[in-house]
């Protein structure tokens, strides 16, 4: 199965980059119309409750899930393989996130995106978190492109 997050270079993101050691390591596919991730929360992920998950883990999750969509469509849009060319980042503007239900720990999370909006510099990605096809998190978040010099270590 191929990547988003294993087909960019120069990503050294907390949530998302294959590198980082610290990082949760997130992995999504996209299918040309929309993403999916999967991640196995660990029991130190919890809030107050040691069944639910903590909402900063989960907008960390969405956060790197979508910017990741965005770049994988921007590449798409251009006609070109993830990764392929010059470099293509985008930071995030906004997120915004309706927490609709405590999420279990047990997982796994299912998050999938897809984008509402496609414009030169500026996207908007609609997200949704779901454990066992309950839904239990949504997001919209703005991915505005940068310069690939933002992406210099
Ligand atoms: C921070 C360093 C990151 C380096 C990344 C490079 C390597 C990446 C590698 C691999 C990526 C893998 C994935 C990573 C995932 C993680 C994502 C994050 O955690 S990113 C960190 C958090 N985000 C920030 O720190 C942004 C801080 N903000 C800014 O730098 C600027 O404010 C920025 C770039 C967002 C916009 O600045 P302007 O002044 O150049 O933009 P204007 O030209 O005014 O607007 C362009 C369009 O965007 C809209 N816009 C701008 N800011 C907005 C906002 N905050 N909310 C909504 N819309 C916004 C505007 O309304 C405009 O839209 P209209 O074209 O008119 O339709």
């Amino acid at each position: 199965m191929t990547f988003i997050q294993d087909q960019l270079a120069d990503n050294h993101c907390f949530g998302c980059s294959p590198d980082n050691p610290h990082g949760h390591h997130i992995k999504s596919t996209w299918d040309g119309e929309r993403s999916i991730c999967h991640f196995s929360p660990k029991p130190w992920h919890c809030a107050g409750s040691p069944h639910y998950v903590y909402g900063g883990l989960i907008a960390s999750l969405i956060d790197c899930h979508s910017v990741c969509t965005a770049i994988a469509e921007a590449y798409q849009r251009e006609g070109r393989a993830i990764g392929e060319g010059e470099t293509i980042f985008y930071v995030t503007g906004s997120l915004n996130i309706s927490y609709l239900k405590a999420t279990p720990i047990a997982g796994p999370l299912v998050l999938e995106a897809r984008l509402s909006e496609a414009g030169r510099r500026k996207s908007v990605v609609l997200c949704t978190l779901s454990v066992n096809g309950e839904l239990c998190a949504k997001a919209e978040l703005v991915a505005i492109r940068v310069p690939a010099s933002w992406g210099e270590a």
